[in-house]
């Protein structure tokens, strides 16, 4: 005899208690399985290629072509019933560290010391930039500027500084289409460029691990850059069809010559902290196992600087640059616009996220 409902929705319930991930292929035929016993095949539209999860929830149900649903409610029993016992036997804890303050959901922020520190939230995602945590960081610098703070710092938690803009952004498309999403990321990223050319106060980056794309090419904005000695820094842009961003088109080739922001921008080389340093992108490099501590001991006392002699400093060493630096972010701004639409880009960051699939 085969599986009753009442079976079947047991086994839907144990489902949500299992202990461990069973990975995406057990879940995709979960779903398969679940769809054609509830609903019969599949015959919805097939998603579009940027859905890559829906696509492949899709593949997975019209592959079981015309399966009685009865044969798939016992299917899914089975299957359920196979989980639960290797589940038990091993238990997975996922990390739950996040203390947020209020009213930012992807960082955490502090003030102490005369120290507004603010600290990229996404451990589980490497601290990866989603539109979320951009708009945030707008509105912590905006916040951070007008607050009685001498200096703000960036910092990422867990073992990543932050490994770039997160490259989901590039799903979610909206009824106006790519083109309408390359236009709104094409704005987003201006503004967000836009905040760390003009922030007034000296800005520092306490770079804890290893730092991508947007995060490595925005520190070439800020006023110091600590390094544990774990740091890498990472700017994989033609590697993902993409062109430099963060005015480093710019900045780079200033900071470390032509020859050395070439190796970096255009071919993708990866810098240790130290190499980092001797290009002049990294103030300093401390070792791992004392950074924290050094990097805060010598940033409590840079804070009781005076604050107006250290802002007006900072206009005077940058204020030159400003006009040009917000000219150059237009432009690498409405390059990358029409990059994303780009095959090359496309395929790159579908091969990202079809390795990275979660179901
Ligand atoms: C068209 C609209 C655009 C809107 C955006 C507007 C503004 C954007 C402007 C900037 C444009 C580009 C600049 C860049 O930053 S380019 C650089 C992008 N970053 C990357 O290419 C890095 C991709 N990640 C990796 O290569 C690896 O994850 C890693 C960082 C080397 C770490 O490897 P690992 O093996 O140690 O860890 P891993 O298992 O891969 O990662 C853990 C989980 O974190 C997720 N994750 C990591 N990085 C990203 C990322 N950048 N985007 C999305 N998700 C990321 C990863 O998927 C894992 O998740 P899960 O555990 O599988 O769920």
């Amino acid at each position: 005899m085969g599986a009753s409902q009442k079976d079947f929705e047991s086994a839907v319930n144990q489902v949500k208690l299992l202990k461990k991930d069973p990975g995406n292929e057990v879940k995709l035929k979960l779903y398969a399985l679940y769809k054609q016993a509830t609903e019969g095949p599949c015959n919805t539209p097939k998603p579009g290629l940027f859905d890559l999860i829906n696509k492949a929830k899709w593949d997975a149900w019209n592959a079981l072509g015309d399966l009685p649903k009865e044969t798939a409610r016992q299917n899914y029993v089975d299957l359920v019933s196979g989980l639960r016992s290797s589940s038990d036997s091993s238990s997975q804890v996922k990390p739950e560290a996040d203390k947020k303050q209020a009213g930012y959901e992807t960082l955490v922020i502090t003030s102490e010391d005369h120290i507004t520190k603010i600290m990229l939230n996404r451990p589980a995602k490497k601290n990866a930039l989603n539109t979320q945590m951009y708009q945030e960081i707008m509105l912590a610098l905006e916040a951070a500027s007008k607050d009685d703070s001498t200096i703000t710092v960036f910092t990422g938690s867990g073992d990543y500084y932050s490994s770039g803009n997160d490259l989901t952004n590039f799903t979610d498309i909206p009824p106006g289409g790519v083109e309408e999403k390359a236009k709104n990321g094409a704005i987003l990223l201006r503004d967000f460029v836009d905040c760390f050319i003009d922030f007034p106060k000296p800005l520092v980056a306490v770079v804890n691990g290893p730092a991508v794309g947007i995060s490595v090419t925005v520190l070439g904005l800020f006023d110091l850059v600590y390094a544990s000695d774990r740091a890498t820094f990472h700017t994989p842009f033609s590697h993902l069809g993409q062109t430099p961003e963060g005015c480093s088109s710019y900045t780079f080739p200033k900071i470390m010559g032509l020859a050395k922001a070439v190796e970096m921008l255009i071919f993708g080389k990866k810098l240790t902290a130290g190499e980092a340093y001797a290009q002049g992108l990294v103030t300093e490099v401390f070792p791992d196992s004392t950074f924290e501590k050094e990097v805060w001991t010598r940033l409590k006392a840079y804070s009781k600087l005076p604050r107006n002699a250290m802002r007006i400093s900072k206009q005077i060493i940058r204020n030159h640059e400003k006009e040009k630096l917000h000219a150059i972010n237009a432009e690498e701004s409405s390059i990358l616009q029409e990059r994303w639409l780009s095959d090359e880009c496309v395929n790159a960051v579908m091969n990202f996220l079809s390795q990275k699939a979660k179901l």
